[in-house]
Parts: C-alpha cells; structure tokens; sequence
C-alpha cells in the first residue's frame, strides 16, 4: 500500500487517541474514522492496520525506538524494523533528524531479548505460560497471535448450502475456500466489504470464526430440543444454535447486556429463524431463569472471558488485561456456570467456553464445578466431533489456537447430566 505523508499523519492522530488504552481499540478507531470522514477505503485500510500492527509489536517498538517512545516514534520504527521497508524508501516522510535515529533502530539486535519482549506480552501474562509451556510453545503461539485473522464466515443452512456460497463468491470475484473443519465455514482471505453482499444482506451468510462455528457442534442440538445460549450476546452462537435445530424447538438466549441483545435483533430478522427466544436478564441467578430448572436439554455458557484468544483481532487486549481482572472475571465464570449447570435436565448436555488461553479461566473452572456437581461427567471434546464427522482431536477439552488451528484461541468442555 501506498506510503504517504497524509496517510502517516493519520496513522500517527490515530494511534494518539487508541495508545491510552482506556477505551477499545476498535471503538477508539471508529471515532477516528467518524471525525476524518474525508478518508477513502484505502486510507483507512492503512491506518487501521499500522495501528494494529503497532498494538501487536508495541513492546518490542518501544525497545527499539527507545528512549523515543511517542505514537510517530513507534510507527516509524514499525514500518523500518518489523515491516523491513528501507530508509530510502521511508526518507521522503521523515523529519531531518529522524533520519539517524532510524539508522540506530535498523541496527539494533533483536536476537537475545528477554522472552516477555520476543512474544510481545506482558510480563504478568509470559509468567502464566511459562508455567506450563515450554519456550518454543510460547514463541509459536505469539507468532500466530501475530497475523490479522481471516475473515471467516459461516452459512446459514436454513437459507443456503455452503457450495452455493463458494459459487456466489467465486463469481463476483471474491477468493474464498471451504474451512477445513466447520461444515458450514467458508474462509476469505482479503477483506471485501461482505455487510453489503447480498449473500448477507439476504441471510445466507454471518461472519463467524470456525472456532466459534465448532462451539456450535459441541452443543449439537437437535430439532425440537429446549435449549438455552446463556451468555448469547449479540447472537453470533445463538445463530448458529437454530440453524443446527432447523428452526424448530426453542432457543433462549439470555444475557444481562441490553445492548448487545438488541444488537441481535437484526441478525435474527435475516436469519429467518423462528426459534429463538431473546431474554434480557439481571443476573445468571434471574427469577425468569429459574422456572426453567431441571427443563433444558442443552445449556451453552460462553463465558465472558479476558478474550486473550482473539489477540488476532483484539491486540489491544493483552496491555488492557490486568491479573486482578482476570482474577474477578474468574468469579463471574464460575457462577454462571454454576446457575446455568441447573437448568440442564437429566441426561442433556452443558457446554462451557471460553475464547481465553489461559488456564484459570478454562480448566480450573470446570475441574472446580466437575469436584462439587458429582452429577456431570465431562465427555471427550474430539469425540463429540467425531460423532459429527468433524476429525479434529484436541484431546478431552476443545482447544483451538492460531498456529495450531488457524482459528482464534478457544477452550470448551463438554459435560453431561448423568441419568
Ligand atoms: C463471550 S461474550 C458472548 C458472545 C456470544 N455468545 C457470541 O457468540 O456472539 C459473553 C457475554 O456474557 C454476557 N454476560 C456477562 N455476565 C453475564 C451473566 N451474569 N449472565 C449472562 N450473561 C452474562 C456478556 O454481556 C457478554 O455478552
């Protein structure tokens, strides 16, 4: 892409407002873009992706371009150090003395540096994983935390089939294969404008990460089943839940953000699905979710989490997480999944996710409930898929990851109510 001096500048405006860090870095980007609406497709596409690129790298950058650290200082260093372009190349947007500074970056060695800054983490968070990772783990999984993700979209088979997809696209001209594991997964590797392709204005297709698609079959739910989606947010899995039961039977999906369940709304009305039932709760021990005890066949709790599995597409994440959030957000898991874990009938299944990488929001969540509810017994994740047609072994858990999978990082365990 193109460099500029405009297009510099608006990078730079832009890292100044996300680099605080107090707010999303997507909602920071998109004030941005709403105030310099003046910005074409392209320039945007630039922005957005150095600022991306800066979040991914910043600890790293700031060693580099230390002891000059401002927004300007890490671009630059970004696109000399890490994206290789040349001083010659670089020298017609550069003030005069940036130039032997950016000499000294080029020159600066990488090899040697302490893990924390190789990975680009922060200390609390390469501390959790050297705990149970080797190094060479650690550096792969950074790696793939290191790529902008895909765009992954999912078909909706109630109003179409996957092969008819690949046909549209093919035909207007938009490279997409089948996912190699989620039967419904179609996977693009640029970034068109899909929210305004019929194929999605008509329904027939989400955007979705296969990971999050292959939640769906962990559930597996049946026509005609009762279910709940307990933390269903804006939809993305709730969809997904009723196109499996060909719109037949009940979904509910709860969650205590009224926000995100109006976010929903139109999702649903293009999905055509009928069985969906959006309820807005006050809590995971809400009168209205009490009724329901003992009733449900299949009970999916996608978790609020740290979200330290979609470093892909949130960067921002790794320097807004503090321990103590993770250490709260922990408690939270455990009693929605406690609360949710009630409504499940004899012999129905409860699922437990997560997109985190880290053990205590994932494991030791559900090794603490499976010690004190003797009445659920975990089932082997790979088998659950097995039985779908879908090979992928991650063992008794379902773990995704970047450089493993492809996907974002991903945990779910699938458990059921003995009869
Ligand atoms: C990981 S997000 C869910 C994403 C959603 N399932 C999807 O696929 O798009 C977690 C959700 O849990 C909700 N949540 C937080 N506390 C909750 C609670 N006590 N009971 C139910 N939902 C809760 C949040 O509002 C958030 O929407």
């Amino acid at each position: 892409m193109q460099l500029s001096t405009t297009r510099l500048g608006h990078a730079v405006h832009a890292l100044i407002d996300i680099l605080p860090l107090n707010h999303p870095a997507d909602a920071s980007l998109s004030r941005y873009f709403r105030n310099n609406h003046e910005l074409g497709p392209k320039d945007r596409a630039f922005v957005a992706e150095t600022v991306y690129a800066v979040l991914r790298r910043k600890r790293l950058l700031e060693h580099l371009a230390a002891p000059h650290t401002s927004p300007r200082h890490l671009i630059l260093a970004l696109l000399a150090k890490v994206q290789g372009l040349s001083l010659r190349e670089l020298e017609p947007l550069l003030h005069k003395e940036e130039n032997e500074w950016l000499k000294q970056v080029k020159a600066v060695p990488t090899d040697n540096l302490p893990l924390a800054v190789r990975v680009d983490f922060p200390d609390w968070l390469t501390e959790r994983l050297v705990e149970r990772m080797p190094e060479e783990e650690i550096l792969a999984l950074a790696r793939g935390m290191q790529h902008s993700a895909p765009l992954d979209l999912r078909v909706n088979t109630v109003r179409a089939n996957r092969d008819e997809v690949l046909a549209i696209l093919k035909r207007d001209g938009i490279p997409a294969e089948a996912t190699p594991f989620s039967p419904v997964g179609v996977r693009i590797m640029e970034k068109p404008a899909i929210n305004r392709h019929p194929l999605f204005l008509t329904g027939k297709i989400e955007v979705q990460d296969e990971g999050s698609q292959l939640l769906g079959y962990l559930v597996a739910p049946k026509r005609g089943e009762m279910i709940a989606d307990f933390c269903a947010g804006a939809g993305g899995k709730t969809l997904l839940l009723g196109a499996l039961m060909h719109s037949q039977g009940r979904i509910y999906a709860f969650d205590v953000s009224e926000k995100r369940l109006t976010q929903l709304k139109p999702r649903l009305k293009r999905s055509g699905l009928s069985n969906l039932h959006p309820q807005l709760i006050s809590n995971e021990n809400d009168i209205k979710i009490k009724r329901l005890a003992g009733k449900l066949d299949r009970v999916l709790v996608d978790a609020p989490c740290s979200g330290l599995g979609t470093l892909r597409r949130n960067p921002d994440l790794k320097w807004r997480q503090k321990p103590q959030d993770i250490e709260e957000l922990t408690q939270k898991q455990a009693a929605i999944l406690t609360a949710a874990a009630r409504l499940v009938k004899v012999g129905g299944r409860l699922v437990y996710a997560t997109c985190s990488i880290l053990e205590e929001e994932n494991e030791r969540i559900v090794e603490a409930f499976l010690a004190t509810h003797p009445e659920f017994e975990l089932r082997a994740a790979s088998e659950v898929l097995a039985q779908q047609n879908i090979p992928l072994d991650t063992g008794k858990y379902f773990k995704l990851a970047p450089h493993l999978h492809g996907t974002d990082g991903f945990f779910a365990a699938v458990m059921e109510r003995k009869s």
